[in-house]
Parts: C-alpha cells; structure tokens; sequence
C-alpha cells in the first residue's frame, strides 16, 4: 500500500486531523522535532493577530506505542486555540439579525476561494467555503510533512528550506552548505539566506500593511542525501518532479513551480543548461552541475532536489478591491477578514513538508517495506547494485 494521508477540519473548527496510511513500522518519531516544524510555519514577518492566538502542537492519537510506529494508521491532531471564539459562531444556525449573522460572508473576496466555493457548493454562506480554503489547513500538512521528514531522516535524507525573494527584493542565492541551511533556530526559524534583504523585505511587508495591500514572494526547497532513480520515467504519473510540481501548486495561494533552474532554461543554450557526467571511484556516476535540479527523466539524478514555489499575495486586503453582494447582486468592495500582510516565511515551511512527504512516498515506492530494518535492507542491496553498475 503506497503511503497517502486525508486532512479536516475548519479554521474556526476545534481541530485538525490527519490520518497517515502506509508508514513503516519502527520509525521513531521525535515529537519535539515535530512540533519546532509546525512552531515555525507560524512565523515569519507579516502574519496576522491569529497566530498569536495558536501555538501549534500536534498530539498523536494513533498508530504509535512508545514513541514508535507500529505501521497502524497514524492520526495526528492539531487543535485550534481560536475555536473557543468561534463555538456560537460555527455551531449556531444563523438567526436573522441574530449575533451569528454578523460573520456570514456574502461579499466574496477576489482570489480567495469564496465566490467559486458558493456557486459549485450552492452555499449561501460563503464561511462555509472560508473556513476550509483557509491555508489553516497547512497546519496539518507540515504535521504529516514532519513525520514524513523524519522517516527520510532515518535515511540520511535532508530537507531545507528558504525565502528566495518578497515582492521583487530577492535574497542573495544560498550556496550554503544544506546543514546550514536546515539550521533554522527559535530566533530564526525562517530562513533568509542574506540579512541586508531580509531587513528589506521586512520594511517591504511593513509598507504593504500600511496600505492595506498585500505581497508574495519565491521559496526554495532542497532535498539532499538521496540515492539516484526514485520516480520513473516510464508513466506519466510515476515521475518524481511532476508530482513536486501537483503538491507545490496544491499549497494555497501558490501559482507557480521552477525545478532546477526552471523558466531561465527557456532563455539560454543546451550547452549551458545540462549537467555534464562525470566518474570518479569513490563517488560512481555524478554530475559536473545541478541545474536540473536532481531530476532527469522524472527519476532522481543523486544531486540534490531543487524546487522553487511562486506565492501570489494574500487575497484578503484591507483597502478591499471591487466585488458583488451575492444577495442584491449589487456592486460592493469585498468582506475583510482578519488576515496576513505576507505569508511567504511560513509558506516556505510549507513548502519543504508537502515536498518531504512526496520524496517519502517516492522512497518508499522503491524501497517499500513493512518496517524500517525492512527498508534499510532493500536500500542497501540498491545501493549496492548501482554501485556496482
Ligand atoms: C501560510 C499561508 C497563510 C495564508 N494566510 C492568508 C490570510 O491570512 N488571508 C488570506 O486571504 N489568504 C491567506 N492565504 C492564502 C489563501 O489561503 C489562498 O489564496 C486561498 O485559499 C485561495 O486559493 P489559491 O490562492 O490557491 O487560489 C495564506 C496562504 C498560506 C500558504
Ligand atoms: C490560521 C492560519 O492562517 C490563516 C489563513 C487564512 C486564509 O484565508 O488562508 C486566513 C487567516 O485566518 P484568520 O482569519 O483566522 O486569522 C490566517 O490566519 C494558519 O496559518 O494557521
């Protein structure tokens, strides 16, 4: 059974769940691991007064004894501190004129998910759409990215993330060594590879806020320490980037995905876009550069994984843009809800999860078993063949 997960949960709602099908038994989890992961998903300048209300935490309630897998479904919750605002809210079925009224949505914000949600679910309330298009529900999926995370870890496999560029000031390119990169701290947590556009970019967000505006940004994610040949080229949805590619897109408020050195391919000579191969004896097969970003053929090369995320603004804005009441059909500026200015930091925590969780499942595709001594068998025999080769 390949690895798969489903989240609910509201926004507004008393939690979130995950349930994760398909993990090896004997991984050991580290919940404090864990829980730094979904601590920095919640920073990261610009966010909103919500995420002083949250302090995420994830409590597992299955599939795990003694801080282990047991290969059992493994569900996960992250509960919602704001919920105890919101109880009438959600669970009272509007009165007209009554208090819960006062939060019906029916003046559907350009960007967001509301108007499409309304008119394909017939709801006449668009909260009932909001509450479940809000990126809260990322909350669950650096949970389950965490766990996924750490069962590449168990294998050497490293994951990083970091703020290429916000609104157009773009951060000096890393070439930090991944250890430095994954050496996010409690003061920390995000990383902007270059002080001086950071600073920037804080002014940048601070400047946007002012003017009820919103703005979006680039983030990269690599993954290192991975054999060649996970993914296939042989089915279209076998191939390893092209389904990097469905979950970048896939995280709310992202419209685009790079692989290696990406759109610039377009503007630039074979010559000067493909990795030369290269052998020595102690290294086997390895290549000159990586603008492939660790991928040919939808199979990993055994360079590192590159893959950059392009995150449009925040639709909700306070100085709100034209939009029509869904009652009177009149013409009228959009609902605000409490919102972020920018929240690119935090998508980039995104980001490296819902990667994590697709080279997991990847991995566990080729070197599947039922316990991870099971999988460590079978990467070594592999690694020993290609070795070989
Ligand atoms: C970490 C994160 C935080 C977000 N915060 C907000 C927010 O506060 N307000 C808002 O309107 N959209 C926010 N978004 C974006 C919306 O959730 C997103 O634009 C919406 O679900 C519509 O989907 P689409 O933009 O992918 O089409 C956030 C996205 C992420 C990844
Ligand atoms: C709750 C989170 O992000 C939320 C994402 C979001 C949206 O519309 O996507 C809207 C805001 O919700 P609220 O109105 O409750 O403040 C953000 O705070 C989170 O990231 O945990």
């Amino acid at each position: 059974m390949s690895l798969r997960y489903l989240t609910a949960g509201e926004t507004h709602g008393p939690q979130l769940t995950a349930i994760i099908e398909g993990l090896p038994s004997n991984l050991e989890l580290d919940f404090e691991a864990l829980n730094f992961q979904l601590q920095r998903r919640q920073k990261g300048h610009g966010r909103g007064r919500r995420m002083q209300i949250e302090t995420d935490t994830a409590q597992i309630v299955g599939g795990v004894r003694h801080g282990r897998t047991t290969g059992a479904p493994v569900a996960v919750i992250v509960e919602n501190k704001d919920w105890k605002h919101w109880t009438s809210v959600m669970n009272v079925e509007p009165v007209e004129g009554g208090d819960e009224t006062k939060r019906r949505v029916f003046r559907p914000r350009p960007g967001h998910a509301d108007l499409n949600g309304g008119l394909k679910y017939n709801l006449r309330d668009l909260r009932n759409v909001l509450e479940r298009s809000s990126a809260r529900e990322t909350a669950a999926r650096v949970a389950v990215g965490a766990i996924a995370r750490q069962l590449l870890g168990r294998f050497g496999v490293k994951v990083a993330g970091h703020v290429v560029s916000i609104g157009g000031i773009e951060a000096a390119a890393p070439n930090l060594p991944i250890d430095e990169l994954i050496a996010v701290t409690e003061e920390s947590p995000v990383r902007v590879a270059d002080k001086e556009a950071e600073q920037k970019m804080t002014e940048l967000i601070d400047q946007m806020k002012k003017d009820g505006d919103t703005i979006g940004g680039v983030v990269e994610c690599i993954v290192s320490g991975l054999p060649v040949g996970l993914g296939s080229h042989v089915q279209w949805d076998r191939k390893l980037d092209g389904r990097i590619a469905q979950a970048v897109v896939s995280i709310n408020a992202f419209k685009g995905v790079e692989v290696g050195i990406g759109f610039e391919a377009a503007r630039i000579p074979g010559s000067q876009v493909h990795d030369e191969i290269l052998y020595s004896e102690e290294k086997g097969f390895y290549r000159g550069s990586n603008r492939a970003g660790g991928f040919e053929g939808g199979m990993t090369t055994g360079e590192p994984i590159v893959v950059r995320g392009v995150m449009k603004p925040i639709p909700t804005l306070y100085k709100p843009l034209a939009s029509v009441d869904i009652d009177t059909k009149e013409a009228f500026t959009a609902q605000v809800e409490r919102s972020d200015a920018c929240a690119v930091p935090a998508a980039s925590v995104v980001m490296e999860h819902v990667v994590a969780w697709e080279v997991a499942k990847a991995f566990l595709e080729k070197f599947g078993g039922d316990s991870v001594e099971e999988i460590q068998a079978n990467l070594d025999n592999y690694l020993k063949q290609v070795e070989a080769y």
